[in-house]
């Protein structure tokens, strides 16, 4: 169904494209004069790029001439401000340069593009930057895939900023869902534990300090995503790859995962929500049983006690997780992510204030005996292997 868009005389100009740009370098500054091109060869385009195109041509304008979006939010009924609106806020504090050159890279491809009608190309683009992840979006699906096989996608200090950051840009993508999984055969040992250690005496409170503002920060991220957001769980998943399933809309998992939250063994005290989320899902008791005493769940039982949506036998999973996943990001966009807020929205501030105590016990947790010993025994029976 096409949505007809009542577009002004110059939000038409400013949305229909055409140009025979000379491209520029992607970080290089675009000039006033390359941007003005690129808007009056707008006007020259015959066919209609569609409502999406439109409305991030008219996002990137406005951003790129005006800065952030800073009116107020239109209300819920009136659908074509609000769509403008959403598309606007949705760059965040994308600079003003980056704006114009992603307008005029934008018109550029939609001039080249033969119909004058965008192509969706359905090739996946792996996005590069990332050294413990492996990020593409194809067919409407961003996956965000935690690539180090090799120590069980424990997440290191840097694995935190760069799920932050890939979270942050499929928040803005033109994905319809988003995904987490697990490279090789664990969805995530959680934690990576040499994030503490190694730690030069005297700086162990800041590290506690910077672990917690890092950890709170990650967590906020979760609870914040505004599109619907799929764990697909390909092996045993461990503390807080566990605690953040609370967090996510859908949970797939095969039947050969485990999931294992050992915080008190560890000296340490639930995050991601989860001292809120569990008891919610599944009853105090069996909450207790896990983030207490330390239970480790099969598929089964966590699917059972409503943390795992459902649960697959693992020489289909893959194949069968992914044409599922396939039709759901076929759905309507807006429809999608404007239900999942509306879902979330009623327990956000609640779940910030969670968040905020738990990464506050933790601080207090990382500094104690209980904890360094754990961590200590960790190592220490490896190194006798
Ligand atoms: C700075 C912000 C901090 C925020 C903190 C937020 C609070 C989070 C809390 C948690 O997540 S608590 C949970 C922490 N995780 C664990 O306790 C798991 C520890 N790992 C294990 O128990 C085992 O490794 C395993 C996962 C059960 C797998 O055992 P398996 O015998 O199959 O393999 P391994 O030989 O042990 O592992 C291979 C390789 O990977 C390394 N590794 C695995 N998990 C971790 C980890 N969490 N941290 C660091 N390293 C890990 C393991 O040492 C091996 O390395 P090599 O010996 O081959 O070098």
């Amino acid at each position: 169904m096409g949505i007809c868009f009542p577009y002004s005389k110059t939000v038409y100009a400013v949305c229909f494209p055409v140009i025979q740009l000379h491209t520029t370098g992607a970080t290089m500054r675009v000039s006033q004069e390359v941007f003005e091109k690129a808007k009056d060869q707008l006007k020259l385009l015959k066919e209609d790029p569609g409502n999406e195109v439109k409305l991030k041509l008219y996002a990137l304008f406005k951003q790129a001439t005006e800065g952030p979006c800073s009116s107020p939010k239109p209300g819920m009924l009136d659908f074509v401000k609000k769509a403008k609106w959403d598309a606007w806020s949705s760059l965040g504090s994308l600079s003003k340069d980056n704006a114009r050159q992603k307008y005029v890279d934008l018109v550029s491809s939609l001039v080249s593009s033969k119909s004058s009608i965008q192509v969706k190309d359905t090739t996946p683009d792996s996005k590069h930057g990332y050294e413990t992840l492996q990020v593409t979006t194809t067919d409407n699906i961003t996956k965000i895939m935690l690539n180090r096989p090799e120590k069980k996608n424990a997440i290191t200090t840097q694995m935190y900023r760069e799920i932050i950051q890939a979270l942050e840009e499929a928040a803005k993508d033109d994905s319809v869902i988003t995904v987490i999984t697990g490279n090789g055969d664990y969805y995530c040992s959680g934690n990576d534990l040499n994030n503490f250690t190694n730690i030069p005496s005297g700086a162990i409170e800041k590290m506690a300090k910077d672990g917690a503002v890092l950890l709170e920060n990650f967590v906020k991220h979760f609870i914040d995503f505004p599109k619907p957001l799929i764990a697909v769980v390909n092996g045993p998943a461990v503390g807080i790859s566990v605690t953040l399933l609370g967090l996510f809309d859908i949970v797939y998992a095969t039947d050969r995962a485990t999931f294992h939250t050992p915080f008190s063994e560890l000296g340490q005290s639930p995050e991601g929500c989860s001292s809120y989320m569990f008891p919610k899902i599944m009853g105090l008791s069996k909450a207790n049983e896990m983030l207490l005493f330390n239970k480790k769940l099969t598929a089964g039982e966590a699917y059972a006690q409503g943390l795992v949506t459902e649960v697959f036998p693992d020489w289909t999973f893959e194949k069968e997780v992914w044409i599922r996943l396939k039709a759901y990001a076929n759905l309507p966009k807006n429809s999608l992510a404007l239900s999942k807020q509306l879902i979330r929205g009623v327990e956000k501030e609640k779940l910030h204030a969670v968040n905020c105590q738990e990464c506050e016990l933790l601080r207090e947790r990382w500094l104690s005996d209980e904890c360094m010993n754990a961590i200590m025994s960790f190592f220490g029976k490896k190194s006798k292997l």
